[in-house]
């Protein structure tokens, strides 16, 4: 059974907890993998105010002061205890990698904001294989241990293909990718094309950016499903990790293709 990594947002704050418990618990039962990866966006952000420091984001990500890093790995060590407390709450077995060790960070010359350069797979797989959920925090460190800030979506896209994941569920605040965020104009299934000529045309803002790029990312190393859900619906998450019930009008689907043939 292949792994499903499954991305939730700091958008959500704690509103996705029953329905993830639920998924995961399920995911269990049917022997499938499950590999978490947070964001904490807002819970970051709320840090860098209480602290009195305002940072700008470029596409969709924080642009990343040396002053702001021990505040932005605390909010979301933070997220993670958070998560690993409330999974574990509800007899779910986790280990936490909160402290950058499974993301190797690269610098692209944006200060503390990284690039993810490779993932340190082994830690995860032997948590998967202890019968445990890995439930990852997305900043990484550089050969020599340097912390940076990396969009969690990035992370949770390279963290996919590195582990030769299935399928790849984004949780997030909203029922999935609009062509057309003010006309409700909402992406169904999509295709790789499609959504390179929205992102050219400009539509998509704030964290949906880079989201869309780790949509892209995974389909283009190998994992077959990935899906934009909101992830406070148990029903859509059931669809998009277990593909068991009816395709419903609610969730964005890309399936990646090879040479024309569905992977
Ligand atoms: N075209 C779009 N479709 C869907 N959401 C969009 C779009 N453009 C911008 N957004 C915004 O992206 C947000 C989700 O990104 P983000 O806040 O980073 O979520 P998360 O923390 O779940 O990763 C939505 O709440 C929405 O406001
Ligand atoms: C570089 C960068 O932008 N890092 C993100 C990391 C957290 C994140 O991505 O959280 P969400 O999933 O909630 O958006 C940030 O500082 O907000």
């Amino acid at each position: 059974m292949g792994v499903i990594v499954i991305k939730l947002g700091g958008s959500l704050e704690g509103s996705a907890g029953a329905a993830l418990a639920g998924a995961v618990q399920e995911a269990g039962r049917r022997g499938s993998p499950v590999v978490l990866v947070h964001g904490g966006g807002p819970r970051i952000s709320k840090r860098l105010r209480d602290a009195g420091i305002e940072l700008p984001f470029v596409n969709g990500l924080r642009q990343t002061s040396e002053e702001a890093m021990p505040h932005v790995m605390a909010a979301l060590a933070e997220c993670n205890r958070d998560i690993a407390e409330a999974l574990a709450g509800r007899g779910v077995d986790v280990a936490a990698f909160a402290d950058g060790e499974i993301v190797v960070a690269k610098d692209v010359g944006r200060l503390r904001t990284g690039d993810v350069a490779a993932v340190r797979v082994d830690p995860v797989r032997g948590a998967v294989a202890s019968g445990c959920v890995p439930v990852i925090a997305p900043f990484g460190r550089d050969a020599a241990g340097r912390p940076y800030n990396i969009n969690a979506d990035h992370a949770a896209s390279h963290i996919a293909g590195a582990l030769g994941a299935t399928r790849l569920v984004f949780l997030t605040d909203v029922p999935g990718i609009y062509r057309d965020f003010e006309a409700g104009d909402l992406l169904l299934d999509t295709t790789p094309d499609e959504l390179e000529h929205l992102l050219q045309a400009g539509a998509f803002s704030t964290g949906m950016i880079p989201k869309v790029n780790a949509v892209l990312h995974a389909a283009q190393h190998g994992v077959r499903e990935v899906w934009v859900v909101d992830g406070r619906d148990l029903e859509v998450l059931r669809m998009a990790m277990f593909g068991t019930s009816e395709r419903r009008a609610a969730g964005t689907r890309l399936v990646a293709h090879k040479e024309g043939v569905t992977a």
